[in-house]
């Protein structure tokens, strides 16, 4: 489908930023327009690929470019005041050749946690197309005050939002690792996640097309309902170069150095059965129960000759009876790479206990911080005063 990508905040942008390369790279075409919005100057000057014309710095008046240090009340003042601006990058956007608006943003920090739930709301009132949101949930280790922000810009965005996808930093930092060199790690797993699956249905000329197509509507019907989504995903590794089923399998080939091990139909649909269970059972982008998700898609991606309708129709029976949902979608998604991947759109997830922590640590944080400014207001009355009361102010 094809998306006009908004990026709120650093995070936001740089996402978007992305997703521009991802789709250079594989041909995807999913972004029709990228545009980025920020209060600090020099994360917009620091983007690679989104154009210059389509970086729009807010709040210029209030913080004269230097950003709202994280705080999100803040984030979404400047962004009402300055929507007009936004707005005005917005219209340069062909919304008639665009299936849905995606507003990215990290929800831990200031304007992009305070921004973008403002920049939805403001999208749903003037456009019909769906407007969903991509919040990317800070790290536990990042303190009370993102994990604040990030649970208060959570409540607000999956209001004013289609559909909210989330990205949970937490499940994806690996340890050791810089805090940049972790993030285009964590940056390229978003929009290789996000982009198969976006990518569903966008057959690009030249193209095969699929025996049974995952169309974008497939995607919007997933997503319409409303509330929270987690995407799986699961790959193995296919050798191009073979015959017709002769696969060089990493996980079930054993053989670990190739060898054509002459698949037959039996074995694709095995191959893809396992696959789903591995991006179903394995990391989501959120971790959650799946159990009772209302809604999923299945999509099965990779050369056509390594997809068969019978194991997408096995995938997406096991799908319904791990979900109890009735509204389980499945089709392919052809693609000339050396790769079969299995990627599980999860909508209307709701037994999600992280969530149920972020909140639990942000109602301390914010005791905290109450009690913390109620006290270093009566110890600075004690330092300025003098004991004897002696002294007077000048006025
Ligand atoms: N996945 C990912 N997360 C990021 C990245 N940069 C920052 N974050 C996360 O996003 C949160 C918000 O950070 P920023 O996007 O830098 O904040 P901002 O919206 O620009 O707001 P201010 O800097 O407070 O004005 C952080 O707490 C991190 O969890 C990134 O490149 N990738």
């Amino acid at each position: 489908m094809k998306l006009a990508m908004i990026g709120f905040g650093q995070a936001g942008g740089k996402v978007v930023d992305r997703f521009l390369d991802y789709d250079d790279r594989t041909n995807s075409g999913i972004v029709r327009s990228a545009i980025a919005v920020n209060t600090a100057k020099a994360d917009l000057m620091g983007l690679d690929r989104i154009p210059q014309e389509n970086r729009v710095l807010i709040g210029q008046a209030r913080v004269k470019g230097h950003g709202v240090g994280a705080d999100n009340e803040l984030g979404a003042e400047v962004a009402e005041e300055d929507i007009d601006e936004v707005q005005n990058a917005v219209d340069s956007i062909p919304t008639h050749e665009v299936d849905a608006f995606l507003v990215v943003a990290g929800m831990g920090g200031g304007t992009g946690s305070g921004g973008a739930p403002v920049l939805a709301k403001h999208l749903k009132r003037i456009y019909t197309i769906p407007v969903y949101g991509l919040g990317i949930l800070p790290g536990t280790d990042e303190g009370g005050i993102y994990t604040l922000n990030a649970a208060r810009s959570f409540q607000t965005f999956v209001r004013e939002v289609d559909n909210l996808l989330v990205f949970d930093n937490d499940s994806w930092r690996s340890a050791g690792e810089s805090v940049e060199g972790g993030y285009s790690q964590i940056n390229e797993e978003i929009v290789r996640r996000f982009g198969v699956l976006f990518g569903a249905g966008e057959v690009q000329a030249g193209q095969e097309v699929a025996e049974s197509v995952v169309d974008s509507s497939e995607i919007i019907n997933t997503l319409s309902g409303g509330g929270v989504s987690t995407v799986g995903y699961a790959s193995e590794e296919v050798d191009l170069t073979a015959s017709s089923g002769g696969l060089l399998s990493k996980f079930t080939g054993g053989s670990g150095g190739g060898g054509d091990d002459g698949l037959d139909a039996a074995n694709t649909t095995n191959r893809i059965t396992s696959l789903v269970r591995k991006a179903a059972l394995g990391r989501l982008t959120l971790p959650c129960e799946i159990d009772g998700a209302e809604r999923a898609l299945l999509v099965l991606s990779g050369p056509s000759d390594h997809l068969n309708r019978k194991g997408i129709e096995r995938g997406r029976k096991w799908l319904e009876e791990e979900t109890g949902s009735m509204e389980v979608r499945g089709g392919d998604y052809p693609r000339e790479i050396p790769e079969v991947s299995a990627s599980i759109l999860l909508s209307g997830v709701t037994n999600v206990p992280r969530i149920k922590r972020l909140q639990q640590v942000a109602i301390e944080a914010q005791d905290n911080m109450e009690d913390i400014q109620a006290e270093s207001e009566d110890n600075l009355e004690d330092l300025v005063q003098d004991d004897t009361e002696d002294l007077e102010p000048l006025f």
